[in-house]
């Protein structure tokens, strides 16, 4: 058992510090926000993900875990410290390293024992060994210290899951002490350990997540030629899917990768690489495509109905991804205000992330539209002219295809996620654009109709 310091509690230090406690470990949560740290001594976790708040009551309740914004008596005598913090995008795309270089402050100031800081949040190859440094250059006591590298791989909305069945734990360090303590503090998830060194460890996370990023890029980029030379980019997808080399996951083609991770790394990479002369043509593609992929159905739905203006427009989906209230990098993020522009009234439906939409957008008029927030999806398409779906929520793709041509004045549905089957849309006499697939005309009448009620609206 080690006792054990976390700073930062979003989903990267909450989840570790939680998973920690779990498997044996003492361990004490830090963070600036009071609010968080007093919702949390009550068994309250503040981030939306599943089987997180269980845990936390559990292992507060056993005296495993506790919550704190006093930094020194957390860190004084740790034996290991593990950075969660955020190093967000900066806008020339560079990572923010100023959350990271004040921990490293207070942990030079405070701890009286040996310790080993291991960074678990994403930073660019080579901050380590700064870090390092920076904390020998504050250091008040005479005491050992050393900088780890571990980057985090967990997804968010399965990110305790992912913590306890990691496909492999990367442990970067510099010394056999380094190393064999970081190794014994993971012994008990039983799990694959990678060991490199510090550089290699900062490079597997980025290498990984720009992968990632430019599959789904791959995928998209596919998918846009697949609508123009008439082939289904579902049935390529699958196609390609039974490759081993390919594998089957990330293939979907959609509105393009949101969240609070590849539009960033993706950008700190290519910075980072342009820093050092270096042009990472392949990750500059992923992210030129991710740009324009955001926009594409609004685009599509422009050159269908000429302006939005005085439409009603159901939207679902408002967050990055299913499972999670974050809407960091959301698709929504980027289409409802061009929508508002034109003057729709938006009827937006989410699951969970409806209340976090509401502090940037909130209820009633906005720009030249409005936005009204409804608790089911039907609420939403009642009477709508025009539906988008951002977000693959099980409860939207519980939407029979028959409720859009029940609900709405005209069924125009415009997919982000290829949540339906062509046929049954078909069938169900909706109009339906999805990403990289053929567009089923419904009969020639039914295709007027619509027309004429957009038009009319219009
Ligand atoms: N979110 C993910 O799914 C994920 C997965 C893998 C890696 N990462 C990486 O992990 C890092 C953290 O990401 P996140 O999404 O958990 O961040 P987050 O923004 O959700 O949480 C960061 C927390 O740190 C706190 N904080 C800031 N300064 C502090 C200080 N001096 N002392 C203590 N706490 C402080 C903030 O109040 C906040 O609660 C980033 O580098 C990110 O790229 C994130
Ligand atoms: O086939 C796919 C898979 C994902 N996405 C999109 O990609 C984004 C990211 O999805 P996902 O990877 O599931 O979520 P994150 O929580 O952002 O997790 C990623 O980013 C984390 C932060 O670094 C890493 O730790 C994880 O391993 C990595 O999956 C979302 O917008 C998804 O809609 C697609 O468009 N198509």
């Amino acid at each position: 058992m080690y006792i054990i310091a976390v700073a930062g509690t979003g989903y990267v230090g909450l989840v570790a510090g939680v998973c920690f406690a779990e498997i044996g470990h003492q361990v004490t949560c830090v963070d600036i926000d009071e609010n968080k740290v007093n919702l949390m001594k009550k068994g309250i976790s503040p981030i939306y993900e599943a089987d997180l708040g269980d845990l936390m009551q559990k292992n507060y309740a056993a005296g495993k875990i506790d919550y704190t914004t006093d930094y020194r008596s957390a860190y004084k005598n740790a034996d290991a410290i593990f950075i969660g913090v955020g190093t967000p995008e900066q806008s020339d795309g560079s990572a923010d390293l100023s959350y990271i270089a004040t921990v490293a402050r207070q942990i030079a100031e405070t701890i009286e024992n040996d310790c080993l800081v291991v960074v678990k949040s994403t930073v660019p190859v080579g901050t380590n060994d700064k870090v390092e440094q920076f904390i020998k250059d504050f250091l008040v006591n005479d005491v050992k210290v050393e900088v780890a590298s571990n980057p985090e791989f967990l997804a968010q909305g399965s990110a305790v899951h992912d913590t306890l069945h990691a496909a492999r734990i990367i442990i970067g360090t510099e010394s056999k002490w380094a190393e064999e303590m970081l190794m014994k503090i993971y012994q008990p998830f039983n799990l694959p350990i990678v060991s490199v060194n510090r550089r290699s460890a900062e490079m597997i996370k980025y290498a990984a997540n720009d992968f990632l990023a430019l599959k789904i890029s791959y995928m998209n980029d596919i998918a846009n030629l697949c609508e123009s030379v008439g082939a289904d980019i579902q049935d390529v997808a699958r196609g390609m899917s039974f490759d081993e080399r390919i594998g089957s996951k990330f293939l979907n083609a959609g509105i393009g990768y949101g969240g609070s991770c590849f539009p960033k790394d993706t950008k700190a990479l290519e910075y980072l690489a342009r820093q050092d002369g270096y042009e990472l043509r392949t990750i500059k593609a992923a992210i030129g495509v991710n740009k324009d992929q955001k926009t594409m159905l609004y685009k599509k739905a422009c050159r269908r109905l000429i302006t939005f203006n005085g439409l009603k427009v159901a939207v679902l989906g408002l967050t990055f991804k299913p499972g999670t209230d974050d809407l960091r990098e959301a698709p929504s993020l980027e289409n409802v205000p061009l929508l508002l522009e034109q003057g729709a009234d938006i009827y937006a439906y989410d699951p969970v992330g409806a209340d976090n939409f509401k502090n940037k957008y909130p209820a009633g008029k906005n720009s030249r539209g409005s936005i009204t927030y409804v608790d089911k999806p039907e609420q939403a398409l009642e009477g709508a002219n025009v539906c988008f779906i951002f977000t693959e929520w099980g409860e939207i793709k519980a939407v029979e295809p028959g409720t859009y041509k029940e609900q709405m004045r005209t069924p125009l549905v415009y997919d982000g996620r290829n949540i339906y089957e062509l046929a049954d849309m078909n069938e169900a006499w909706v109009e339906y654009y999805s990403i990289g697939r053929p567009f089923i005309k419904t009969s020639k009448e039914f295709s007027i109709a619509i027309s004429e009620v957009a038009a009319i609206k219009c």
